[in-house]
């Protein structure tokens, strides 16, 4: 059992933890490519401010209690956890007090692939919900930013093999993204551990 680094994100109207080295570079390739080659990935088209495009980024969603997630327009139905997603739940588990339901993935194929400001503030979350964020493979930048005090923003580097842990208040005053970049770069996976209630 190696020594996890914890750094907590001194931000107000927040609880942000980040862990660089949650999975160990060997085992997070692994993880990597079983889930790239093995995860039932698709692009959905989503619709905002009246406008459908196709996702920038594949998604799929796994989980225990069959309900669905509904975000930008899709509704996603879970597939039953694969005994890889499950072996990272538990891990998580072991650090947090939650039991996650659901697991929300996401492939970045390469740099024009993004995620769009946004929070996890769904109604089937709840009130501050737990949200556990794993990393793999290409290292992407992540940018938080307040709602309403435009002076407060920060940028973070997700690194192969890190844990995100956001809780608390957090979706509640901060919005985050994933921006693209025009570097040319490879593939990463994240994958969003979540309660559905
Ligand atoms: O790819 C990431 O690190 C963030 C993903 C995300 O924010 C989400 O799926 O809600
Ligand atoms: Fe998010």
């Amino acid at each position: 059992m190696h020594k996890l680094i914890v750094q907590n994100l001194d931000l107000p109207d927040a609880d942000i933890s980040y862990i660089p080295n949650f999975l160990d570079p060997a085992q997070a390739g692994d993880i990597f490519r079983e889930l790239r080659d093995s995860v039932s990935w698709r692009q959905d088209p989503i619709t905002v401010f009246g406008k459908t495009y196709p996702q920038p980024r594949l998604t799929a969603l796994y989980g225990n209690n069959g309900k669905p997630y509904a975000y930008s327009n899709i509704t996603m139905h879970p597939e039953p956890f694969t005994p890889e997603i499950r072996i990272l739940k538990e891990g998580i588990e072991a650090l947090c007090a939650v039991s996650f339901t659901t697991c929300l993935l996401n492939l970045y194929r390469d740099g024009r692939d993004s995620n769009g400001w946004h929070a996890d503030n769904e109604k089937e979350l709840g009130r501050n919900p737990v949200i556990a964020s794993i990393s793999l493979g290409q290292e992407r930048f992540f940018h938080l930013k307040h709602r309403n005090r435009t002076e407060l923003r920060h940028k973070l580097l997700l690194e192969n093999g890190s844990l995100l842990l956001m809780q608390g208040p957090t979706q509640h005053h901060w919005l985050h993204q994933i921006p693209k970049t025009a570097r040319t770069i490879g593939e990463r996976i994240n994958l969003t551990f979540r309660v559905i209630k």
